[in-house]
């Protein structure tokens, strides 16, 4: 059924999720965070101020089932009510990031049922999380799986991954962001085409060329520049990072102008707070400055 798909799979191999398979990334140098205890299907440690999720259902590649994207959201909220936490990257496996939705349990789904406890709604939580999520992706980034990297705000990939909108092959359709998001990340004909095929898929590179993905590393590297990046970030000015992530995801939902002055009044906001006088100050004195995080 998914014979196009599955080509890209003799080149990839076992499962294996990123955090463990990294020698730079030891279990002896993470500090498993205490937080959400029981996990089944997500690992998840802090580096520092940055915190590290890794979704973990190697057997299914990840397919996003009801239960991950519980935990997910749980421990992302959590994550991201934790000081001591300035920015959090999501990765998967080396084979893949997610291969979607999880097509075997919502076959028999009725559309009363979807409609009536909007299903998959509690998927946009993502969206709401206040710190900046880098998706750092490897391997497949199917129907779902493509839709949650782009609901991240940075994507970071592999060089083997592998970017695409399968559902149309599936009698249904992108639903959590595939025909909107998908469109403002490679335009409208990319889109069509990836969304209207199903099987025309981007490769990291072409993601790249597209604008939607920032940057394209060798698959054992991702993870690693994503947690360098993460850390740049979190150990900036946490309300300051916030309030950039803000005027950003507003330009994607206010006209022009009000996007401008949006922006302009969290500028103007910035003045507010010891972070600004403490970054400006410290420029002037030709020191680094020292963030207090108000
Ligand atoms: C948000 C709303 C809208 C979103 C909709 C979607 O995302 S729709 C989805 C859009 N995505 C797609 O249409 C992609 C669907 N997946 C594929 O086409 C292929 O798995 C592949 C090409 C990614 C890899 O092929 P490969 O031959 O190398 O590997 P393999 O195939 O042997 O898989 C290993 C195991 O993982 C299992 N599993 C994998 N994906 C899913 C899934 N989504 N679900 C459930 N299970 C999944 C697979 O059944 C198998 O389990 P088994 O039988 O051993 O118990």
């Amino acid at each position: 059924m998914f014979a196009a798909l599955r080509q890209p799979l003799a080149r990839a191999s076992a499962a294996k999720p990123l955090a463990r398979a990294f020698s730079a990334y030891t279990p002896a140098q993470n500090a498993v965070a205490p937080a959400s205890p029981k996990l089944e299907y997500l690992l998840t440690e802090t580096r520092g101020r940055v915190a590290l999720v890794t979704l973990h259902r190697p057997k299914a590649l990840n397919a996003l089932c009801n239960g991950l994207f519980v935990e997910l959201n749980q421990v992302l909220k959590e994550f991201d009510n934790n000081k001591d936490i300035g920015s959090i990257v999501i990765t998967g496996s080396e084979r893949a990031f997610a291969a979607g939705a999880d097509i075997k349990e919502m076959k028999d789904r009725q559309f009363i049922e979807n409609y009536v406890e909007d299903f998959l709604g509690h998927w946009t939580q993502i969206t709401k999380i206040r710190k900046p999520i880098i998706a750092a992706v490897n391997g497949f980034a199917l129907g779902g799986g493509c839709e949650l990297a782009m609901m991240c705000d940075i994507i970071y990939a592999g060089d083997k991954a592998v970017f695409g909108q399968p559902e149309i092959k599936l009698g249904t359709i992108p639903g959590a962001g595939g025909t909107q998001r998908l469109v403002k990340a490679v335009g409208k004909s990319k889109a069509m085409e990836m969304c209207l095929t199903g099987s025309v898929n981007l490769t990291a590179q072409e993601a790249e060329t597209a604008g939607l993905v920032s940057k394209v590393f060798p698959a054992e590297q991702v993870l690693d520049e994503a947690i360098k990046t993460a850390s740049k970030i979190a150990n900036l000015s946490t309300p300051i990072v916030q309030m950039v992530k803000d005027a950003v995801n507003q330009s994607f939902e206010m006209p022009l102008q009000s996007g401008l002055t949006f922006e302009r009044r969290l500028f103007h906001a910035t003045f507010g707070t010891n972070d600004q006088k403490e970054g400006m100050s410290a420029f002037a004195e030709k020191r680094k400055p020292t963030f207090t995080n108000n």
